[in-house]
Formats: structure tokens, C-alpha cells, sequence
């Protein structure tokens, strides 16, 4: 794991990287997707994701251009057409790798936030977590979850805390929010972090 220079990097937007799921269609989750993306529109924001435009990942990029955001999408070339590369991106990178998608993304997002999604979405939620509690980076990691979609892992990893598996301070790197508002103040440093 490293963490990237970021000193290139010079967009005048806050931007947020989210992460969420490429296949599920509950509309419930879809809603929440769509929600968020609409409220990193409405504060001006820049929106930086994997690129694809179905499920909940095309409900966040449309609901943030819908409200006046800017979308960055990095997607590997040979997920183009598996993720229906969203052509409508203000910027759409294509990269050759995961990896050099997963740089981009992450040189470029000033804080990150996990909606619902499945083992990609995971995978990148660990990633980010991790390395802040390594102390590679220290931008704010969100979970945004109203519904609870997340609870069985958080209570897993509680009990792994109990245990001593999982160090307290860990938890600490990691907010959980109930709103898509709340999500956002977390990530710009407006709310009380946990
Ligand atoms: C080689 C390497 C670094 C692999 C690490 N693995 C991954 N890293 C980053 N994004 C991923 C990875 N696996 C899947 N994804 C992406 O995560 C998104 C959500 O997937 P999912 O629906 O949660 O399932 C999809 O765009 C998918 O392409």
C-alpha cells in the first residue's frame, strides 16, 4: 500500500470519490444514490468514480450533474462496455489497469465516501480505510448508510475491536453517517467527527 503525491493534483472543486454498487437495481438503493449524487451537485462539488454508468453508480453521476456538480469518471478500458462507460462525463479517463484507475481516483478525491454495493465497493472501502489508519493519507472515509445496509459488518468489526483484532482507533478513522447531508459535512470537516 502507498500513498500517492498528490502535489499535482489541482482542481479548484472539493471533490468527492464515492464508491458504490455496478449491478443492483433495489430501487431503495438506487434512491439513495441518486440523493447523494443531487447534494454534491447542489454544493458545487466535483464527483470522482469508476466511471460506469448503470446502477447506483449511474444514479450518483446523473444526480450530480442534474444539480450544476462536475463528474470525473476513471475506467479501465476493458470495463467500457461491461460498465457502460458514462459518455456524458465532464472528464472521462481511460486507464489500462484497476491499479491505475485506483491512483487516479484516489490523486484526485479529497475525501471518500461507501454507499451499498457489493465486493468491488468493499474492496475499495477497505483500501481507503486501511491505509488512513496506517496513516498513508488523512482524508475523511464515509459511510454513508441510512438503511443499515452496513450494520452486520460494523457489528463484526465492534466485536473484532472486543477481541483485539481490530485496534479502537481504526473505528475512529471511519465515520458512519445516516444522510446524505450528513455524509457531505463529514467529508468537508463541517460535522463533529466521530
Ligand atoms: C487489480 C486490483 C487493484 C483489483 C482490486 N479490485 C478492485 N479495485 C477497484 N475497483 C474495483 C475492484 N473490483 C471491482 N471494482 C469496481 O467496483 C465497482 C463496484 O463493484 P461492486 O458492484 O460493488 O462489486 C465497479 O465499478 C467495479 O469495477
Amino acid at each position: 500500500m502507498y500513498e500517492t503525491p498528490r502535489s499535482e493534483v489541482s482542481h479548484p472543486r472539493f471533490s468527492v470519490c464515492v464508491f458504490c454498487a455496478s449491478s443492483v437495481k433495489e430501487p431503495g438503493a438506487l434512491a439513495l444514490a441518486r440523493e447523494l449524487g443531487e447534494a454534491i451537485g447542489e454544493r458545487g462539488w466535483r464527483l470522482v468514480t469508476g466511471g460506469g454508468s448503470v446502477s447506483m453508480m449511474g444514479e450518483v453521476v446523473e444526480g450530480t450533474r442534474a444539480k450544476g456538480g462536475y463528474t470525473l469518471g476513471v475506467i479501465p478500458e476493458k470495463l467500457r462496455a461491461r460498465e457502460v462507460a458514462d459518455i456524458y462525463s465532464d472528464e472521462l479517463v481511460v486507464v489500462d489497469t484497476m491499479r491505475e484507475r485506483k491512483r487516479a481516483m484516489d490523486e484526485a478525491s479529497d475525501a471518500f465516501i461507501i454507499l451499498p454495493g457489493g465486493i468491488g465497493t468493499l474492496e475499495e472501502f477497505f483500501e481507503v480505510w486501511t491505509s488512513r489508519f496506517l496513516g498513508f493519507h488523512d482524508r475523511p472515509v464515509v459511510i454513508c448508510d441510512p438503511d443499515g445496509f452496513y450494520a452486520p459488518l460494523l457489528s463484526w468489526l465492534e466485536d473484532l475491536v472486543e477481541r483485539g483484532f481490530v485496534q479502537e482507533s481504526a473505528m475512529r478513522a471511519l465515520h458512519v453517517s445516516a444522510s446524505a447531508e450528513e455524509t457531505l459535512d463529514l467529508c468537508s470537516g463541517a460535522s463533529d467527527r466521530r
